[in-house]
């Protein structure tokens, strides 16, 4: 039994006396006390409510919604918002008071004014969402804003590429670029060092697959004089010397031996090294990236390539999408070749329409190494201002059947042949930078096609 709320005469002049409004109601909704206060919330004086029904006063929108008969209905402590007049919001709270058998004998109901309340939350909600929405166009914004001279990173994934270079712009940790040949992964090394904290010193390239295995690690590591046979007097600095205080950058380096993937690996771990022939360590003072086209996850399995060295090497792996996969870099690669190439060889040149339409359906097997070389044979070799599609060299009119494209008409096997092996290799060295790179693609050995390229002349 609550012995305070039960005799309400008892209580009568407490109750009363209060500023606060309060109410107390008995289970039909009849209001049975009021104090000093109530009403005020509701433009009306307390005596106005005294002996009425809420339910009533609810009809006559005195307040909406009455808090009796949730309280009645929910048998518990109700707090709610009640609408007073036009404007006003009042908070209220009820509470049940009951009986000895467990019913519900009065409920008793305090309120406040929240309008200005509410209007501040509303205030705030609406100044949250207005920075939610101005936090996303800044993220945007800055997003777009990071322009990479000379790289074109207009899509998504090379935004986000870009956005990873950035915030790693001031820590020198490995990077491993992949992706396919031609994707851009040698332009973004070098971008990584124009925009990082050792971009005064210099950018030493190393071609791993160029450079026969014989030789690699007197070129790499450099030698002392009269290390080996045919050694120069003085010694040579070898690439990892070369790169003091600046950025070693070692591409194609999923085509390294064993052999070599055993020194690298020792040297990146020990961060020294000596010359060839030397006795005195050399300590290593750059920055390492790393690229590859192949599958090194998968070289590893295959145990082709080494664990511990691909984990070394893979601290922040940025994979570079083909091309056919960034629709929106395409057509603006389209564009900055086309006014680069055309200002290289002082050649005012445009594009016609149907021919950008159609250069944005290829598939750039050869990426943008492929869509540059395309460019400029195009620029260098049209003969009107405006290049259209009939100036594209056939392998590019894809609509157009094989058939078609091969002239059997008083032509040998062997010279159709020739012609087509011809055009296989111009295409294949529009798509790749080195004629490893071409033998590997082409299943035949490097020697056999430098030989051809000299044959065919291209
Ligand atoms: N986003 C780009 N914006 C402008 N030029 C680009 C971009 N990406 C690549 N290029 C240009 O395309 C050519 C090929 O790029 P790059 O040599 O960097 O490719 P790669 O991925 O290193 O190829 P590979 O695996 O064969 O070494 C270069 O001339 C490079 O400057």
């Amino acid at each position: 039994m609550n012995s305070f709320f039960m005799d309400w005469n008892n209580e009568k002049e407490v109750i009363s006396s209060l500023e606060e409004d309060i109410m107390v109601t008995n289970s039909d909704g009849i209001i049975i006390k009021v104090s000093k206060g109530s009403g005020s919330h509701y433009g009306v004086e307390p005596e106005a409510l005294l002996g009425k029904s809420v339910y009533e006063l609810e009809r006559k929108g005195v307040f909406k919604p009455a808090i009796t008969p949730e309280v009645l209905k929910k048998k518990k402590k109700v707090i709610l918002i009640q609408k007073a007049g036009s404007r006003k919001k009042i908070l209220v709270t009820g509470i049940p008071v009951f009986n000895e058998v467990g019913n519900i004998e009065h409920i008793v109901s305090y309120s406040y004014d929240v309008s200005e309340l509410l209007v501040i939350k509303e205030y705030l909600n609406s100044v949250e969402e207005e920075m939610a929405r101005v936090k996303s166009e800044l993220d945007l914004l800055r997003k777009k804003s990071i322009k990479m001279d000379g790289m074109i990173a207009d899509s998504l994934p090379m935004q986000n590429v870009a956005e990873t270079i950035r915030r790693i712009r001031d820590v020198d940790v490995t990077v491993l670029l992949l992706g396919e040949s031609g994707v851009g992964k040698s332009a973004l090394a070098k971008w990584i060092h124009q925009n990082s904290i050792r971009k005064d010193g210099p950018f030493i390239e190393v071609n791993c697959s160029a450079i026969p295995e014989s030789i690699f690690e007197a070129e790499f590591f450099g030698y002392e004089g009269g290390a080996f046979t045919g050694a120069k007097n003085k010694g040579k600095m070898g690439f990892a010397e070369m790169a003091k205080g600046g950025t070693l950058f070692l591409d194609e380096i999923g085509e390294l031996s064993g052999h070599l993937q055993a020194k690298l690996l020792k040297f990146i771990q020990d961060k020294k090294f000596y010359r060839v022939g030397g006795t005195k360590p050399v300590h290593a003072d750059f920055r390492l990236l790393a690229a590859t086209n192949k599958d090194l996850e998968k070289a590893v399995q295959t145990k082709e390539f080494r664990q511990d060295l691909f984990f070394r090497l893979n601290v922040v792996p940025l994979k570079i999408p083909p091309l056919r996969e960034r629709q929106e870099d395409l057509f603006a690669l389209i564009q900055y070749f086309l006014q680069a190439i055309s200002k290289r060889h002082h050649r005012e040149r445009q594009l016609d329409k149907a021919l950008v339409d159609h250069l944005l359906q290829l598939e750039w097997k050869g990426n943008v190494r492929e869509l540059e070389n395309l460019m400029e044979r195009l620029i260098v070799t049209s003969t009107s201002s405006i290049i259209t599609k009939e100036d594209l060299p056939y392998e590019y009119h894809m609509q157009e059947k094989v058939d078609d494209l091969i002239h059997f008409d008083g032509q040998s096997l062997p010279s159709i042949l020739e012609e087509v092996e011809k055009k296989v290799l111009i295409n294949a060295k529009n798509r790749y930078r080195t004629t490893t790179q071409i033998a590997n693609a082409l299943g035949i050995s490097q020697p056999s096609v430098v030989r051809k390229l000299k044959k065919y002349d291209c």
